[in-house]
């Protein structure tokens, strides 16, 4: 299959391919059908192309509007989400935001009391979740004390860490063996083989970890794995000149970072993107903090990942498990809405100011994460003795 051609860049038009255009991937990497998608009997199923909608901010509001917005000030979230939190004062107008999402530490014992007879599932975003926002991304280390909690949670409860980040690097910073991981926000998902249900052996690549131990593997973008590359090598010859700009391999998709630089140089960021991407039209493009990321236009996203994960651990049903999900990105907001959507369990977000999210819950930053999981812990403990 041809995936590359030279139609202009999809991505910033209406006309992304929708049904038609459909991106084969190998029947054995998949081992769940996504709900309203019917997968064909032959060896190759296919995953539909992302739907157009929300596509990329930069449409409607503009390019540098949206790089911009993707670290706004207090004022402008306080301003355009609530008209009710109009306070100048950022703490003030955060108190007020929190009577929308209230701190999950506050809420801890309403979140204990629904977990009761339910199995907890844990699943964490990296950046600005367990590691500080810092300035290169190559030392968001994440701290011992955060090391430690994350695995002390573990080893009550079933977790995977879900990042943006290549699922070596994201593993790398972690550092457990005892969680799961999912790289390039989702699209790399290494899961545990499920003795009980045979199918799922067939829909997956079946691989060793570090440890040897058996494992599933799911990429559903493998096919873009040449692409990805090229287009990294592009990005990084081409923005070369621009002091300050980063490019990052997260294997299925590509970072460009412009955190470190002069927000006078944002637009030739922008434009050195446009140049490469132009002629990759199944690729597309989103942001995050700071950051244009270019991935596959394929229907799959850390909310996708997150229900693989819970199918593939066999944590579906919603009447025993109770999945709660933190993270502080607009990417994690693709999971908060699948548990609204499902109506099964808890997202959390993580942020200092008020934003509009699908979380239920919120957290300031990662030292209030740490202290959620520390919780989580001694709840269980304490519950052990009360059974
Ligand atoms: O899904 P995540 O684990 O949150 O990863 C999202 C992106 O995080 C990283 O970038 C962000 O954090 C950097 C370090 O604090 C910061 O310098 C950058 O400005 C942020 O955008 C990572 O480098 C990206 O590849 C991830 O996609």
């Amino acid at each position: 299959m041809d995936l590359k051609s030279n139609h202009s860049a999809p991505v910033l038009t209406d006309s992304a391919p929708v049904s038609k255009s459909r991106l084969s991937v190998y029947r054995g990497l998949i081992s769940y059908s996504p709900p309203g998608v019917v997968f064909p009997q032959d060896r190759f199923i296919s995953i539909p192309w992302r739907k157009p909608g929300v596509l990329d901010d930069f449409r409607t509001n503009g390019w540098l509007d949206a790089m911009r917005s993707s670290s706004p000030t207090h004022k402008k979230f306080t301003k355009d989400i609530n008209h009710e939190l109009s306070s100048p004062d950022p703490e003030v107008a955060y108190r007020t935001w929190l009577l929308k999402y209230p701190s999950a530490l506050a809420s801890f014992e309403q979140i204990a009391n629904f977990a009761k007879g339910k199995k907890i599932a844990l699943f964490l975003d990296y950046d600005g979740t367990l590691s500080p926002i810092v300035e290169n991304p190559e030392n968001a280390f994440m701290s011992d004390d955060m090391r430690s909690a994350v695995k002390n949670v573990a080893k009550y409860f079933p977790t995977a860490i879900i990042s943006g980040r290549s699922r070596d690097k994201v593993h790398e910073f972690v550092g457990l063996t005892e969680l799961y991981y999912a790289g390039s926000h989702g699209m790399d998902i290494m899961g545990p083989v499920r003795q009980s249900v045979p199918d799922y052996h067939r829909n997956c690549i079946q691989s060793t970890d570090k440890q040897d131990n058996e494992v599933n593997l799911f990429q559903p973008a493998r096919e873009f794995l040449p692409m990805i590359n090229e287009v990294f090598s592009s990005l990084v010859s081409i923005t070369k000149d621009i002091k300050g700009a980063t490019v990052e391999n997260n294997k299925f998709c590509v970072s460009v970072h412009y955190r470190n630089v002069d927000q006078d140089n944002w637009k030739s960021v922008w434009e050195c993107v446009q140049d490469v991407i132009k002629t990759y039209p199944r690729l597309r493009l989103t942001h995050g903090r700071k950051v244009l990321e270019i991935r596959p236009m394929i229907d799959w996203d850390k909310g996708k990942a997150l229900e693989f994960l819970l199918e593939s651990l066999g944590l579906s049903n919603c009447d025993d498990v109770l999945p709660i999900y933190v993270g502080d990105d607009r990417t994690d907001e693709d999971a908060f809405k699948v548990l609204r959507e499902r109506n099964c369990g808890y997202g959390i977000f993580v942020s200092k100011s008020p934003k509009e999210s699908n979380a239920y819950f919120s957290l300031r930053d990662p030292a209030e994460v740490m202290e959620f999981l520390k919780s989580l812990v001694t709840w269980k403990e304490s519950s052990a003795f009360t059974l």
